[in-house]
């Protein structure tokens, strides 16, 4: 027969739990995935919108709807849905993570017994259409265009005890390559090796970046984020006609991410990832025949391979704020 023990209910104090005193549930919470909202401002003619994901998890104080199948303390799923559209109608959609505090502060000040809010957002990336080039583009009132360069998101999360939540904002899917100013050589090199010096190849990669603040307090997110973009994509490519050289994507990665917490003093940390997205040499050599052994200089033909792919992270720290939740 199995043992049992009662449990005190942390919030209530109840002690009428009745679990087998072998197991204990270490991690819970429930939520909404996916909430897809659009806000649109009618300044007059002139038409904006924000159009985001919202996904909301709480973690109640006490279990008892786990163990005992007692409701009472739920704030439905449902109504956590309803409640994004309703914050959204009476504040807007201004940066995601502006709306992450917002609802975070929301459950925890409404409902005593919410221990924890998290909330994930992803923003999509709608721009305003543009005709024209220069000074002479006319920007269009209402039309929209989806750019989806990156995807922008952040996790934003508050206990109960914390006086302001922690904000992680980041971006992923930022897909780049350049075509010389990247080389690999000087690796190991023993029985295991065939891979040649490689001293002008071909760089690609699909950069996932996340960053915690410091602060939250006057925090202009939109430019922080605009201006990691900037950074990850500066580093990669250099100076518009002569580019930056990269000795490696280790060597990439860390420049990037240095340069960000060199510009962005509210970040304390970042992380990042840079998959190798390898465009090997073809073996025209194989084919004496068709290429008639005609160099081609100025054009070349790659084979891009996907899978595998290499995949270099980092994570960069203050000294000063050494404090990871990435
Ligand atoms: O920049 C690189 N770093 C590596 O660690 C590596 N390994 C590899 O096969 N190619 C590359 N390229």
């Amino acid at each position: 027969m199995m043992s049992r023990k009662l449990v005190a209910d942390e919030a209530t104090g109840a002690a009428d739990r009745d679990i087998p005193e072998e197991f204990r549930i270490s991690n819970y919470g429930y939520g909404k995935d996916s909430v897809k909202v659009m806000h649109v401002v009618r300044n007059g003619l002139v038409h904006s919108i924000k159009e985001f994901e919202v996904g909301t998890k709480l973690k109640l104080a006490s279990q008892k709807d786990y163990l005992q199948g007692d409701n009472s303390d739920i704030v439905a799923t449902d109504s956590q849905k309803n409640t994004v559209y309703l914050l959204a109608r009476k504040h807007g959609l201004k940066s995601p993570e502006e709306f992450g505090i917002l609802l975070c502060n929301h459950f925890l000040t409404k409902y005593s017994h919410v221990n924890e809010v998290s909330i994930h957002i992803e923003e999509y990336p709608w721009s305003r259409m543009g005709f024209g080039k220069g000074p002479y583009q006319a920007l269009h009132n209402h039309a929209f265009v989806f750019t989806p360069t990156a995807t922008r998101y952040c996790d934003v999360t508050q206990k109960r005890s914390e006086s302001t939540p922690t904000v992680i904002s980041g971006l992923t899917d930022l897909r780049v390559l350049k075509t010389t100013q990247s080389a690999f050589v000087n690796f190991v090199n023993d029985e295991y090796r065939s891979l040649p010096d490689q001293h002008d190849r071909i760089f690609s990669t699909v950069v996932r970046s996340s960053w915690q603040y410091s602060t939250v307090a006057n925090v202009d997110f939109d430019f922080c984020w605009n201006k990691v973009k900037h950074c990850i994509l500066d580093t990669f490519a250099g100076e518009t006609e002569k580019g930056v050289f990269s000795p490696s994507v280790q060597n990439t990665l860390y420049l990037a991410e240095k340069l960000v917490l060199e510009h962005i003093p509210e970040v304390s940390s970042i992380d990042m990832t840079m998959p190798n997205k390898h465009y090997f040499n073809f073996d025209f050599s194989k084919f004496p025949k068709l290429i008639n052994g005609d160099e081609m200089k100025e054009e070349t033909v790659f084979l891009p391979v996907d899978k595998p792919s290499g995949i270099i992270y980092a994570q960069l720290d203050r000294k000063s704020t050494i404090k990871s939740k990435l």
